[in-house]
């Protein structure tokens, strides 16, 4: 399993020779062993062909001359000199410092560590006294040593890092690295965990629009996945590119790296050591009283008083971005200590009525306030994750035994670092054929079922609209709101009525239709990728109004017909605002009361003609519109400096019509009053009227 009698390769890039010379690996270790160990290694550095490269002159190249071939390893190349600003600045770039940290491992095994090919993806070292030493690559775990660890290998390593803390870290001066201890019960050290810290420059993209939209994150993930290279990096990027004052509370100076001057890799970002973990809760508030941040970063809330503190921080209106270790938000809202993280669980008893109403058992469990965090990421690899937009949503359907949603990403390192939405299982998406078939079925079967006229006709409406809506047309149809409309939706709907027809729903994949504004879809574009896979229709209303609303919902329930606009995917449906641009004046609206009340109760039912109040010539062409609207014929009874409406019992012809419009268009624009006369003997009847 393990590579020996590596040698390696000096190349000579400025001279012609370029013959490749090898040397000894002892030889290499010897070099590495003398003082010169640091700058050499970083010259004679393993690539995958099993290549380092120096100077004709004996020197180290400077990095910046090696030209990287494309099939290095990216990211973790082990390159120590490489800073991200030499990478294209889309692309991942590890800075990982692996001098500092090989030197704290025992020459012998530095020596078989070299051979591995990924050595610039190591991960770990693990040195237990009495074992054989383990290195931890990304493909797994490789003995470097049949030999077995002794005391004196760890007394090297010992010598090589700070002081250990009271959660027995410790790191070494000016890098990221985290050596941890296991001690035996007189509390002498008996095992090395040592950690390789990097800063990965580009790893944060999969989560940037996250990060950049202000709300609160939580990474959750297993021990080693990436959280605190991903949190590091995002702690540079709103520092620095986003120019925002972040405090990193650095309990284990894993962040900010070891030593008093914090690593690059944090950028601008601040720093707040801890005097003991014990402390965290304090110092994080400390941060936020003393500091003013906008965004504090966490690495590993694990206490109750640490889930307390960073609840008091976001309700501070600062952004936190914090991690904490589990693999799903199921592990947190089952841990005591972290529930509180999720706005913390209760258990509620139910009365009869509302239990058989809700269909559940009578004791269930129920968020009891809001989340700390808006949004949690649950990292599976350092280059794929889940994202649960509305962390307070997911914890809401877990706790109902419901599938939350989320939204899966991933990250193509190799590439660009793109990231992409990937369908998830559950939400498969639909053949078109597989669509139209549910579509005809369900409406078939309803017909079938049902026999009251207006309420089949919507219903069938209904259906055609929203394609996923279930066969049982005594359930109500359920919406799936994002951020502020729930509560004003179901105002809405009991205002009108429409209560049992229309109500509002946590879980996608229970949804029938999503209601979202325009705003809120432009700045949260996965919401039409969720609405796709679950093909579902979305309901876009321009602004969070009443008016808005009622036309949405009873555009939901099929009341009214969708809009003809062509709209950017087969499922939206715009609601038009329809608001008046200005507002009308107390004339205007008692002048149009006039008419739908002369027309109402007089022109149609009464047969009979109605003559108006005399009116300014604007008013009265506000009044002849709402006369066109009810397809009805007008004439001036007035002059033309004192015009006065007359309606007429009469439908308004096609011709007519058209020329009341032009002759309105020019009201609007002289906002002088010329009514077409009557038209002679081709005036139809109204149907309704008595003839
Ligand atoms: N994007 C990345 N590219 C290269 N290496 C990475 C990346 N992310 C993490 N690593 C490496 O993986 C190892 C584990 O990373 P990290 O310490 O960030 O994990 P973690 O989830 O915080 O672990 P723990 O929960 O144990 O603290 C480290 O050696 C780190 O350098």
């Amino acid at each position: 399993m393990r590579a020996l009698n590596s040698h390696f390769v000096l190349i000579d890039l400025h001279s012609s020779w370029n013959s490749a010379t090898q040397i000894p690996a002892s030889t290499f270790a010897y070099l590495q062993a003398t003082r010169f160990s640091t700058s050499l290694s970083a010259a004679f550095r393993r690539t995958r062909g099993g290549r380092s490269r120096i100077s004709s002159s004996g020197l180290p190249v400077p990095l910046t001359e090696i030209r990287r071939p494309r099939e290095w390893p990216i990211p973790g190349n082990g390159l120590s000199s490489v800073s991200s600003n030499s990478a294209s600045s889309s692309q991942s770039q590890a800075v990982s410092d692996l001098d500092l940290f090989l030197e704290l491992v025992p020459l012998r095994m530095r020596n078989e560590l070299f051979g591995h090919a990924e050595i610039g993806d190591l991960i770990e070292v693990v040195m237990d006294l009495g074992r054989q030493p383990l290195a931890r690559f990304p493909s797994g775990d490789w003995v470097i040593s049949e030999q077995l660890v002794q005391l004196e290998d760890l007394r090297h390593a010992i010598s090589k890092v700070g002081e250990f803390s009271d959660d027995n870290r410790s790191g070494i001066d000016h890098s990221l690295h985290r050596i941890s201890a296991i001690r035996n019960r007189k509390l002498q050290i008996i095992g090395l965990t040592c950690r390789v810290g990097r800063s990965v420059s580009g790893s944060a993209e999969i989560i940037r629009d996250l990060v950049e939209g202000g709300g609160s994150i939580l990474v959750i993930g297993p021990p080693g996945v990436g959280k605190t290279t991903l949190i590091r990096e995002i702690a540079r990027m709103l520092a620095d590119e986003r120019k925002k004052r972040v405090v990193i509370v650095d309990t284990s100076n894993e962040i900010g790296g070891d030593g008093d001057v914090p690593h690059s890799g944090i950028g601008r970002a601040r720093r707040m050591q801890v005097p003991n973990v014990h402390m965290q809760h304090n110092v994080m508030i400390e941060a936020v009283e003393n500091h003013m941040p906008q965004t504090i970063i966490i690495d590993e809330i694990g206490t109750e008083l640490e889930a307390l503190a960073a609840s008091t921080i976001a309700q501070r209106g600062v952004q936190l971005v914090a991690t904490a270790h589990g693999i799903t938000i199921e592990n947190i809202i089952k841990n005591p200590s972290l529930q509180l993280l999720v706005g913390g669980i209760e258990s509620v008893t139910l009365g009869d009525d509302e239990a058989r109403k809700r269909k559940v058992q009578k004791t269930i469990l129920e968020r009891k306030g809001p989340a700390t965090f808006t949004c949690a990421v649950e990292m599976i690899t350092r280059t794929e994750c889940r994202v649960h937009h509305r962390l307070d949503a997911t914890v809401d359907a877990i706790l109902a035994g419901k599938s939350p949603l989320f939204e899966m990403r991933s990250m193509d390192v190799e590439a660009d670092n793109s990231v992409k939405s990937i369908p998830t299982p559950e939400s498969h998406q639909l053949e078109h054929s597989e669509l139209a078939d549910i579509e005809e079925r369900t409406q078939i079967e309803y017909a079938e079922k049902v026999d009251d006229g207006e309420k089949e006709e919507y219903s069938l409406n209904l259906m055609n609209l929203i394609p996923n809506r279930s066969l049982s047309i005594s359930s109500p149809v359920l919406v799936y709101t994002y951020k502020t409309l729930e509560a004003d939706l179901q105002q809405v709907a009991s205002v009108m009525g429409l209560e049992d027809d229309i109500d509002v729903t946590n879980d996608i994949s229970a949804a029938d239709a999503i209601l979202a504004s325009t705003s809120e879809l432009k700045q949260n574009p996965w919401i039409r990728g969720v609405a796709k896979l679950h093909q579902l229709p979305v309901f876009v209303i321009k602004s969070n109004t009443m008016a808005q609303l009622v036309k949405a919902v009873r555009m939901i329930l099929g009341m009214t017909s969708r809009s003809k606009q062509p709209l950017q995917s087969p499922f939206d449906f715009e609601i038009k605002d329809d608001a008046p641009k200005r507002k009308p004046s107390i004339e205007e609206i008692d002048a149009l009361e006039e008419v739908r009340l002369a027309i109402e109760y007089i022109v149609i039912p009464g047969g009979e003609p109605v003559e108006l109040l005399p009116r300014r010539s604007e008013i009265v062409a506000r009044q002849l519109e709402l006369v066109e609207s009810y397809q009805l014929t007008v004439e001036n009874s007035g002059t033309d400096l004192n015009p006065r409406l007359q309606i007429l019992p009469q439908k308004l012809n096609k011709i007519t019509a058209l020329k009341h419009s032009k002759s309105s268009s020019i009201l609007h624009k002289d906002t002088t009053f010329k009514p077409v006369a009557r038209d002679g003997g081709g005036v139809a009847r109204l149907p309704l009227l008595p003839e």
